[in-house]
């Protein structure tokens, strides 16, 4: 019998090059995607995937290469371009229009409306109602955007990708705000649109992910290309090592038990609809996870220890001393840091400079009768950037113009620079490539045996695992259970929560 032909081609690019500035981004981006399959586009934080894929929607325009969809030589200036020719993208930067309803978001610009004019909204409710359900997300269409959670937010973004009906759905980090459960039924949706002979590229930095969802892979580092293949003919280490370009150590953590007096005590902390009658306590040394589904209020409780919200009641200690409710600048003083899930909203001034945005919070440190030390600053920044390998031209360049990963680590440096005694880490490696997870890793590593306390909030099982002493479990709003790591596993996470 004789092999079945190879699927028809959707997309193929070759030798894609673009300079930003005179810096270049990308050398030599390819990518190759047949009708049926699942691709990975893989690489490091700033390999330049997200420069391929903009280029490829018609977000930006190349340099240099060419572009065939459906074996026709394409080069879109716009992303209306690039839906008409059936592809259509979920970005890594989500960008709802909060005062409108969920419906109206996923249909912006193509609402059915009655005699050409009126938007009919009962249809408009009904198409997204029937798109949400068969996607099973569970979200009410006639919800105001600004009531959704991040991870709600980001399912409404990708049944927006699916709206379209596209031949070529691309995906870059979709899973980066949801949970395991919501990713489970992202993948089911994929299955359903490959079967029907849609392709997709799937970028994510989670490579359980990639090897869960995908059937073929390219590697970019450095804005050129190393790699492509199928995944089936490779494991994960191999993959790790194209992707990285060397061998990575192993950085796990030796845990400990702590039997010092807390550092950060939590005693019946509460918040009317997010979470009720918290308590916990962290000691020197340790780090606590805190694991939880979507919807558990594990992030809201880290927000309001922090101080971006109230509580209704309770109060939270560190090294003995009250916080005051709803004073994130007072909890900086006294030693508390936040790493947050979502930089854009609360994490980083992205217009403003790399430099800038690490020594901000550090400002009142820097200063002596009121003038700021310029030399001391840029001294930090430059122990920042090495230290977390943060891939940039100058630091003087807007963090705006970093990829999604080396944002993040942004944030990270910003929070360290403070000297904090404690870290509060809500989902501290969203969008951080394997290599750089390691030097996060380690920086907590280091951290803690300073004698520094660490929460950290993680939708990703292993990572808590591995990083974490004991592991707190929410469910619905309440602390379900504490258990020791020596007594965890993925499978008895995943149960305790649900
Ligand atoms: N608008 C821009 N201005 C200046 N430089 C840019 C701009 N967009 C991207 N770059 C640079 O291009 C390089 C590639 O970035 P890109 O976002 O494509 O990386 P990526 O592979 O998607 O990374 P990540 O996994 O972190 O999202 C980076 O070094 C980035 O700083």
């Amino acid at each position: 019998m004789s092999p079945s032909p190879p699927a028809a081609l959707l997309v193929q690019a070759q030798g894609i090059a673009k300079c930003f500035n005179g810096v270049p981004a990308l050398r030599d981006g390819r990518l190759t995607l047949r009708a049926g399959s699942v691709h990975a586009l893989c690489g490091g934080n700033g390999a330049g995937k997200s420069t391929l894929l903009n280029i490829l929607m018609g977000l930006l325009r190349r340099d240099a290469g060419t572009m065939q969809v459906n074996g026709v030589a394409v080069d879109f200036s716009s992303p209306a371009e690039a839906l008409a020719a059936k592809i259509s993208i979920i970005t890594q930067e989500l960008s709802p229009i909060p005062g409108m309803t969920v419906a109206e978001n996923i249909f912006l610009g193509r609402e059915p409306r009655r005699a050409g004019v009126v938007i009919d909204y009962a249809r408009l409710f009904a198409q997204a109602g029937a798109l949400l359900q068969r996607l099973r997300f569970g979200i009410d269409p006639r919800a105001p955007m600004h009531r959704l959670s991040l991870a709600q937010t980001q399912l409404v973004e990708i049944a927006k990708a699916f709206s379209h009906a596209s031949r070529v759905l691309i995906m870059d980090e979709p899973t980066s705000a949801i949970g395991e459960q919501e990713v489970e039924t992202l993948f089911r949706a994929i299955r359903e649109v490959t079967a029907q002979g849609a392709g997709v590229v799937y970028v994510s930095h989670r490579l359980s992910e990639v090897f869960a969802i995908a059937d073929s892979y390219t590697v970019l580092r450095d804005g050129g290309f190393v790699e492509a293949g199928r995944l089936a003919d490779i494991d994960r280490r191999h993959l790790v090592r194209q992707i990285v370009g060397r061998e990575l150590q192993n950085t796990a953590r030796e845990h400990r038990a702590r039997t010092a007096p807390a550092l950060l005590s939590v005693q019946g902390l509460g918040r009317a609809g997010e979470f009720d009658a918290i308590s916990l306590q962290v000691a020197p040394g340790e780090v606590l996870g805190i694991y939880g589904l979507m919807g558990s209020g594990r992030s809201e409780f880290l927000h309001c220890v922090y101080g971006i919200t109230t509580p209704d009641s309770g109060s939270v200690r560190l090294g003995g001393q009250l916080l005051p409710v709803g004073q994130p600048h007072q909890a900086i003083r006294q030693g508390l840091a936040l790493v947050t899930e979502d930089r854009k909203a609360t994490g980083l001034v992205l217009t403003s400079s790399v430099a800038d945005n690490v020594s901000l919070a550090a400002l009142p440190a820097l200063t002596r009768a009121g003038v700021v030390q310029r030399s001391r600053e840029r001294a930090l920044v430059a122990s920042m950037v090495e230290r977390l390998r943060i891939r940039l031209a100058t630091p003087r360049m807007a963090v705006s113009g970093l990829s999604g990963g080396n944002q993040q680590k942004v944030v990270l440096a910003r929070c360290l620079a403070t000297r904090p005694v404690c870290l509060l880490c809500d989902e501290p490696t969203r969008g951080i490539d394997e290599g750089a997870k390691r030097e996060v890793y380690a920086l907590l590593e280091a951290f803690t045996a300073q004698g520094g306390a660490v929460i950290v909030v993680s939708s990703e099982a292993p990572e808590l695992l591995a990083l974490s002493d004991r592991i707190a479990i929410f469910r619905k709003g309440r602390l379900a259970q504490t258990v020791a790591i020596a007594d965890a596993t993925q499978e008895e996470l995943l149960h305790l929560a649900s």
